[in-house]
Formats: structure tokens, C-alpha cells, sequence
């Protein structure tokens, strides 16, 4: 029945390899399918490889908040695409270049008296980020060292291990000296007078079960990380109390940074994303992927079905007046925050 019904609806431009038959096997192909060919700015993510860990860094680079636009949804599209092509890679950390922010979801700035060519290409940039993490053949770790709000917490469960940062008072989270940080994850679209996406929704609902989701969705709940870890939001929760360093992983790190971000290689959350990268690249990828088809090959099978009926949905729930008024006092209220520090 599914199949059908996917190859129908698959979108046209991103999901062109994307056969019914490729669904149905149980092998890499059918991660390998999910890829996109979309062109990007790199310098709005930095990557590098480790071959001999076979471990990659993606780390977003979209000062200040890595919002995500268009063209940063692009270019995790297509930096991960060319991760996914070297065959020594199985591991993937997602990161930021910013220590406190990870990603603070959509750029709102998208959704306020939207372009009408621009917006369905950018909630479909958003569905391809989407299908490629959750989808990838490679084994991805989040390390949410930084606010994971909305669609940054989204990213972070479509990887397949989530470590956050626990906060606290002079933390060494890029290896400097600050002041308090305790950086929060969750769906807080309701805040904003907006409702998650269905399969947005759905990915919460399988992350952390469907009476927590319910209660998270409806209040818009932003979790600090201990909360988060308690929920099963987060797999991890590091504080200097809680992780001691080793010299071989910051040895290891330093080789995978690039130059910009190296001094991230003295950040806790780093060295375990690294830790727990070695070690989902140590397992058989045969047999890692196929485990990873078991639970994600259903519900991303039914999300690309429905992917156009969404960003119909989306483009037209945007555009109405009452969502454009709350949107813009949102983004109001953000500017005159960030103003005021
Ligand atoms: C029944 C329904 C069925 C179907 C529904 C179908 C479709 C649904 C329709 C719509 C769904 C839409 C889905 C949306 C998902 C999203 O991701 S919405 C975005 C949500 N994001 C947020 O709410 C985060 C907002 N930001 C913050 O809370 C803070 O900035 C953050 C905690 C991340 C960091 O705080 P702090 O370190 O203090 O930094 P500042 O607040 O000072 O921010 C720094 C600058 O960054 C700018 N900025 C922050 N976030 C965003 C953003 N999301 N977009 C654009 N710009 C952002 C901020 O303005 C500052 O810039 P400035 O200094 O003013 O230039």
C-alpha cells in the first residue's frame, strides 16, 4: 500500500532517487537514497574528517544563533551528503560553532511576510534536514553544548545519540571562562502561537513517549538538561563533575576540529560526542543500519508521503493574520531582549 503512495508523492526535486524498491531493502542503499543534490554555501557549516577514528565533524556556522534559513538547511543537506560519500566515515557529531546556542530553531525572520516562491523551498529545506539525519546511514551524535529550542531541538533527535551540556557557574564549555549558562532543549512552538509540525510532533512522541510529548507539546516546554535527561529527551548530561578528559580523545579531537573550532577540542560535551562517535563506528555498519531501518524506516516512509500535503499546510497556516501578528510580536520581543543586555 505505502509504496505507491510514497513514489507519488515523493518531492520532485530532493527525492528523485528515492524508488518504492529501494524502500523495501533492507541495506544501505536505501539510506544512500535519502541524500539530496542541493548546492550550498559552505561557510555556513565547517566539516572534516577523521579516517583513522572514521569520525566527521558538521558543525553550523550561522552567527548568531544558527536560526535556520534556506540556505544553512542547504548546507547540512549537502555537507552531509559529502560525509556520507567517504566510505571510512561512520560517524557524524553534529555541532555548533557557537558555545551557547546549538540552534534556536527556524529563522523566524523566514516566516514574517513570507516570499510565496521562497517559502515552500524553505519549509521543504527543513523536511530534506530532516529525512537525511534521521535517515543517514551514518551514525550521528548531538552535542548540545548550547539553547536547542524548536526545530534545533528537532535536529538533535533526528541524531542517534543526544549528549547535552549541564550548565553551571564558570563552565569550561570551549575551554574559556563563563558566566552562567544552562542552555535549555524542547518543542516551544506554542509559545510562539504556532503548533510543531506533525512529524515533528511525532519525532518527540517516539523520543520520549506519548503522555510526556503530549503534556511538552501542549505547554511548549523547554527543558533544562537535567530534565531533559529524566524525560529520555537527552541521552547524556555532562558536567565537569560528572566527565574527566583523556588526553588521547583531546588528541583526537584536535585532528578532527577545523581551525576555527579547535579549541572546542577542551569542550566536555565534545570529547564524549567523540567518545560516543568511536564507538558507533567500531559496530558493524551492516548491521548498525539495518538495526536503524527497524525504528526509522515506518515513520520516515509515512513523513515523505505526506510531505507535500505539509508544506501546503505550512505555507497557508503561516500566511494567515493571526499567526503574521503573533509571529512578528514574537520576533518583536526577541530583538528588544537581545537589545536590552
Ligand atoms: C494542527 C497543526 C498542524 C500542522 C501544523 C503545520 C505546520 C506548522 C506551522 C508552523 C510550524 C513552524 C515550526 C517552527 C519551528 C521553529 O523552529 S520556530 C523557531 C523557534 N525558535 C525560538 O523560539 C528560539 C528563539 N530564540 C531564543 O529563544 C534565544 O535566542 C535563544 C534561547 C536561542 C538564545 O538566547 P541568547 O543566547 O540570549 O541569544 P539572543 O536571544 O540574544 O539571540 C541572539 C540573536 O539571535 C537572534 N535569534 C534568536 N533566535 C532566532 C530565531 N529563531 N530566528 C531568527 N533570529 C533569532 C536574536 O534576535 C538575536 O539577534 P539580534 O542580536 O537581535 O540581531
Amino acid at each position: 500500500m505505502a509504496a505507491p503512495l510514497l513514489s507519488s508523492l515523493c518531492c520532485r526535486h530532493s527525492l528523485r532517487h528515492c524508488s518504492p524498491r529501494r524502500f523495501a531493502r533492507n541495506d544501505l542503499s536505501f539510506f544512500r537514497s535519502l541524500s539530496t543534490s542541493i548546492s550550498s554555501e559552505k561557510s555556513l557549516v565547517l566539516s572534516h574528517v577523521n579516517e583513522d577514528a572514521g569520525v566527521a565533524i558538521l558543525a553550523m556556522n550561522r552567527p548568531p544563533a544558527n536560526s535556520l534559513s534556506l540556505e544553512l538547511n542547504e548546507a547540512i543537506c549537502t555537507s552531509l551528503k559529502e560525509i556520507d560519500t567517504n566510505p571510512k566515515i561512520q560517524s557524524v557529531i553534529l555541532a555548533s560553532t557557537n558555545p551557547t546556542i546549538f540552534s534556536a530553531g527556524l529563522d523566524v525572520t523566514e516566516l514574517i511576510s513570507p516570499d510565496d516562491q521562497r517559502l515552500p523551498k524553505f519549509w521543504n529545506s527543513l523536511q530534506q534536514v530532516y529525512i537525511d539525519l534521521y535517515g543517514s546511514r551514518l551514525a550521528i551524535i548531538a552535542a548540545i553544548q548550547g539553547h536547542a529550542p524548536a526545530a534545533g531541538c528537532m535536529l538533535a533527535m533526528a541524531c542517534d545519540y543526544r549528549i547535552m551540556y549541564g550548565g553551571g557557574e564558570g563552565s569550561t564549555v570551549d575551554g574559556r571562562k563563563r558566566k552562567s549558562h544552562i542552555p535549555t532543549i524542547g518543542l516551544n512552538e506554542t509559545q510562539l502561537g504556532i503548533a510543531a509540525p506533525p512529524w515533528m510532533g511525532q519525532l518527540l512522541v517516539r523520543t520520549i513517549g506519548f503522555r510526556p510529548a503530549e503534556r511538552a507539546l501542549a505547554l511548549g516546554t523547554l527543558f533544562p538538561p537535567m530534565e531533559a535527561l529524566i524525560e529520555g529527551l537527552v541521552d547524556d548530561v555532562i558536567t565537569e563533575e560528572s566527565f574527566s578528559p583523556s588526553a588521547d580523545t583531546i588528541h583526537a579531537l584536535e585532528k578532527l576540529l577545523p581551525d576555527p573550532i579547535r579549541n572546542q577540542a577542551l569542550s566536555l560535551v565534545m570529547q564524549k560526542a567523540f567518545q560516543e562517535a568511536e564507538l558507533y563506528a567500531k559496530i558493524s555498519p551492516q548491521a548498525r543500519v539495518a538495526s536503524k531501518l527497524v525504528t526509522r524506516s515506518e515513520s520516515l516512509k509515512d513523513m515523505i508521503a505526506s510531505r507535500e500535503a505539509d508544506t501546503e499546510y505550512f505555507c497557508s497556516f503561516i500566511c494567515q493574520d493571526t499567526v503574521q501578528k503573533n509571529l512578528k510580536k514574537y520576533v518583536e520581543a526577541l530583538k528588544k531582549k537581545s537589545k536590552s543586555k
